[in-house]
């Protein structure tokens, strides 16, 4: 049975990330493609985005899309944060929130599974509160050095700790879970 899961996306820092969460328990082998992304709620992008994935592959694929939602925006950029991010910087994220004292912020990642092109992709959220903070720690990944999680910004926070308690964990923390339910896994192998 072949059971390595592709996971299709342009983003080689979530590959990096779910290959540490999942830990070998899940074999993931990476497809560098960018999907397009259509308008919509978290759930209709990731599962379009999941659809047009398997009509590539033609087998079981996963995709993931991330959002950064700001409270005081009534939960804008959400899903738009790509845009935003590299059209203004993380500094220019900073100034968005500069008028309103409300700086909450949630990083959802919601991820998208599919045995086939034929199949309903099925959903996984996870969800990590924080709040939005001028710039701290290497700006290696997106929008880390912004997002601030009980005092640390990600940027600033161990790989480990990030991985054991990310927005991308909580999802990937559900993907296992249903899983490791009724035959669920035989899915990986396909249709
Ligand atoms: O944990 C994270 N910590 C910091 N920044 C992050 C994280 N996760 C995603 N990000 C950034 C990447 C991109 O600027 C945007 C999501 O956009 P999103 O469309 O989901 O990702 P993408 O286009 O880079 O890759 P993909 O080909 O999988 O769609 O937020
Ligand atoms: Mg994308």
């Amino acid at each position: 049975m072949n059971s390595v899961l592709k996971f299709v996306t342009g983003n080689p820092n979530k590959v990096i990330e779910v290959n540490a969460i999942l830990a070998g328990l899940i074999p993931v082998e990476p497809v560098a493609l960018d999907i397009p992304e259509i308008q919509g709620t978290l759930e209709e992008i990731a599962r379009d985005k999941c659809r047009r994935a398997a009509q590539i592959i033609k087998g079981p694929v996963i995709v993931e899309d991330s959002a950064l939602e700001f409270y005081a925006l009534n939960r804008l950029p959400g899903p738009y944060i790509k845009y935003f991010l590299d059209s203004l910087g993380n500094d220019g994220l900073n100034k968005l929130l500069y008028s309103y004292t409300d700086k909450r912020a949630d990083a959802v990642c919601t991820f998208a599974f599919t045995a086939g092109p034929k199949m309903e992709p099925m959903i996984f959220q996870g969800r990590l509160g924080g709040r939005i903070v001028p710039a701290r720690g290497p700006p290696v990944f997106g929008w880390e050095p912004i997002f601030e999680h009980e005092g640390e910004t990600l940027a600033e926070m161990a790989h480990d700790k990030k991985n054991n308690l990310s927005h991308r964990y909580r999802a990937l923390y559900k993907f296992q879970e249903w899983l490791a339910r009724d035959n669920n896994r035989l899915l990986l192998s396909g249709e």
